[in-house]
């Protein structure tokens, strides 16, 4: 970052770079992403995961576990993990699939987008490939593109992108397991999965019909919804913030926040952070999406976050 001081005004301006490439400790490319008002956005390599959101007021969005284990191949508990090629448990791979402790790279060259998706500096392009090994227990040839966008307003998007590299058709499921930084659980409502229809993780997937004009917690909530409507927003009544999520082509949503019991035995967890998080995610689980050769399926997330009384 350099300062300079404009001989017109005298008023100090402050030069970003749009991308900045570092390493972690691990030796892991990590990409920080900042837009001209001072928003940032931070990805690591590890995953593909965004590890952090911050408003120009240098004010964190997402949740990170003050226990989280920092080292590949554990997916770090909080940011934007992204489960690929399952969510949750349901398929024969580990629980929520192997995307989240592979190593990306960064993707120099990536075919193009949609014009209004390059409109700005501040993104990213990574690109996932299965490994021999992962061909042993998912004998399917994909490439998996994945945008992260900061806009101009401070917005964060996520673009994925996967195709079915000439090999027989293949489902998959994927969610963006997001990690909310929220005041109190307590304090927080979900608007927008009123009337549907969800899967209890609770109840051995039963399912049942959300009954209550918005979703609030006072217990463990492990669930997907299904079929949303494209916006679904939490809002943050101590903090005075709600934030918004627009997804296309991710018709679910899971939502899952483990209280008290469950917290304790979650090792990379603290015992008491369940009051300070909110995992809402945008995720297609219900209806595998389907690729034949060649075939691509894009999906969308485009979180914001604003004052709200
Ligand atoms: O510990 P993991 O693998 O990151 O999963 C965390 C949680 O992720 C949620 O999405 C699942 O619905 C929960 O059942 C699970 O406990």
């Amino acid at each position: 970052m350099t300062h300079t001081i404009s001989s017109t005004n005298q008023s100090l301006q402050i030069k970003r770079k749009a991308v900045e490439v570092t390493k972690d400790r691990n030796g892991t490319d990590q990409i920080l992403l900042q837009n001209p008002r001072g928003a940032s956005a931070r990805v690591s390599l590890h995953g593909g995961q965004v590890l952090s959101w911050r408003t120009d007021r240098g004010e964190e969005l997402l949740f990170t576990s003050s226990k989280a284990i920092l080292k590949p191949p554990y997916a770090v508990r909080g940011g934007i993990p992204i489960c690929f090629p399952q969510f949750g448990q349901r398929g024969s791979l580990e629980q929520h699939g192997f995307a989240r402790n592979r190593t990306w790279i960064i993707d120099e060259n990536p075919p193009p987008l949609h014009p209004n998706d390059n409109n700005g500096k501040a993104f990213i392009d990574l690109l996932l490939k299965p490994l021999e090994d992962d061909l042993k227990i998912w004998p399917h040839s994909f490439e998996f593109r994945l945008r992260v966008y900061l806009t101009a307003d401070g917005n964060l998007s996520l673009i994925s992108r996967i195709r079915n590299i000439n090999c027989k058709p293949f489902s998959f499921s994927i969610a963006y397991h997001t990690y909310f930084s929220i005041s109190d659980i307590s304090e927080v409502r979900v608007e927008g999965l009123e009337t549907l229809d969800y899967l209890d993780n609770l109840c051995q997937r039963e399912r049942f019909t959300e009954q209550g004009d918005a979703l609030t917690f006072e217990s463990e909530v492990d669930r997907v919804y299904l079929g949303s409507r494209d916006v679904i927003a939490i809002f943050d009544h101590e903090r005075k913030r709600a934030f918004f999520i627009r997804k296309e082509g991710l018709p679910d949503v899971g939502v899952w926040n483990p209280w008290v019991k469950k917290s304790k035995a979650i090792v990379d967890f603290g015992d008491e952070e369940y009051k300070q998080m909110l995992c809402v995610n945008g995720a297609a689980v219900e209806k595998p999406i389907t690729l034949k050769t060649g075939e691509e399926w894009t999906g969308r997330l485009e979180l914001s976050v604003v004052p709200s009384s």
